[in-house]
């Protein structure tokens, strides 16, 4: 049964479930990363792939949600590397909060037939990157290098409209942005910062989707962190198709990404799927978790 409004005002219908079951839930499947698969990850993932294996630009493919990269066959293939995130903040999909999908875009670093080696690219030489986000309306962020634009979705239309041109972060922000659940799990320096946080009253914030964190601080700004743990050393979330990507998007509107010890786009990937601590937003903000990480020696 679903309500629905007409003329007369709201009523029952009685329709299968169909499009919800669709949707929403469990695909039954455990990724790469050992997560469990929801059916919008594999939806937004098939999705994903066919858009870009049918655009004759690409010829490697990196998906958070396939062990290996996917080589676009030889009559399609173009000169571009995609690594992407299909579906971002699973987690809150079944309760209807912010989600999102990120991609990075590199160009092929060697002649002859793409390999892994393609894809393992350093953020410092991405061509482009973005991310859609799905929340009260749907908004497209991208960058080519050269400053940062948004896109707002009129559905009227069906049309991206520019509405965000060069967007930049504030030099400091009020607002800081982690998992707190995982507090005693932190190193000092997180620690301290936190303390320093909260000594000053600043905002805490934490959606749990990394794309609509991120979009906040690139609003509002403040700092974004997903730090090592003591049972994660290396953080929980991913270079090549979650921290690349917002760490290009970051630096190009004004802000600063770190590990805390160096830039993200520096980092040389050695797997598609590794993971990376990270610091993003205001540069004042990130500056002040950097200088932690120098005193207390990490
Ligand atoms: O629940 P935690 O540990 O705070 O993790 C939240 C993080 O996990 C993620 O959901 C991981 O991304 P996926 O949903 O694409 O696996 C990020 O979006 C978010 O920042
Ligand atoms: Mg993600
Ligand atoms: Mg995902």
């Amino acid at each position: 049964m679903y309500l629905q409004c007409c003329e007369e005002g709201w009523h029952r219908c009685s329709v299968s479930p169909f499009l919800v079951s669709l949707l929403y839930g469990l695909a039954g499947d455990v990724n790469v990363q050992g997560e469990e698969v929801k059916k919008l990850d594999v939806l937004a993932n098939d999705l994903f792939i066919n858009m870009l294996t049918s655009s004759y630009t690409t010829c490697l493919l990196v998906s958070e949600e396939n062990k290996t990269v996917i080589e676009v066959e030889k009559e399609r293939q173009g000169k571009y590397i995609v690594c992407f995130d299909p579906l971002d903040g699973s987690s809150n999909i079944d309760c209807l909060v912010s989600i999102g999908s990120i991609f990075s875009i590199y160009r092929k670093s060697s002649d002859g037939d793409p390999t892994v080696n393609d894809a393992l690219q350093p953020g410092n030489t991405l061509v482009a990157a973005g991310y859609a986000l799905y929340g009260s309306a749907t908004m497209m962020v991208i960058s080519t290098g050269d400053g940062v634009n948004g896109f707002m979705l009129d559905p009227s239309i069906g049309e991206f409209v520019l509405t965000d041109p060069g967007m930049k972060i504030k030099e400091k922000g009020k607002i800081y942005s982690l998992n707190e659940g995982y507090a005693n799990l932190w190193d000092p320096a997180v620690a301290e910062y936190v303390l320093g946080k909260k000594a000053k009253k600043a905002g805490a914030r934490y959606i749990g989707s990394m794309v609509a964190d991120v979009h906040r601080t690139i609003k509002y700004g403040g700092i974004f962190m997903y730090p090592a743990t003591a049972d994660s050393p290396k953080g929980k979330l991913r270079l090549l198709y979650e921290c690349n990507p917002m760490a290009f998007l970051v630096e190009q509107a004004g802000g600063k990404a770190t590990t805390g010890k160096m830039r993200i786009l520096d980092i040389v990937p050695t797997d598609i799927h590794q993971r990376t601590p990270i610091f993003l937003g205001s540069a004042g903000d990130v500056q002040e978790i950097i200088d932690l990480y120098t005193k207390h020696n990490l």
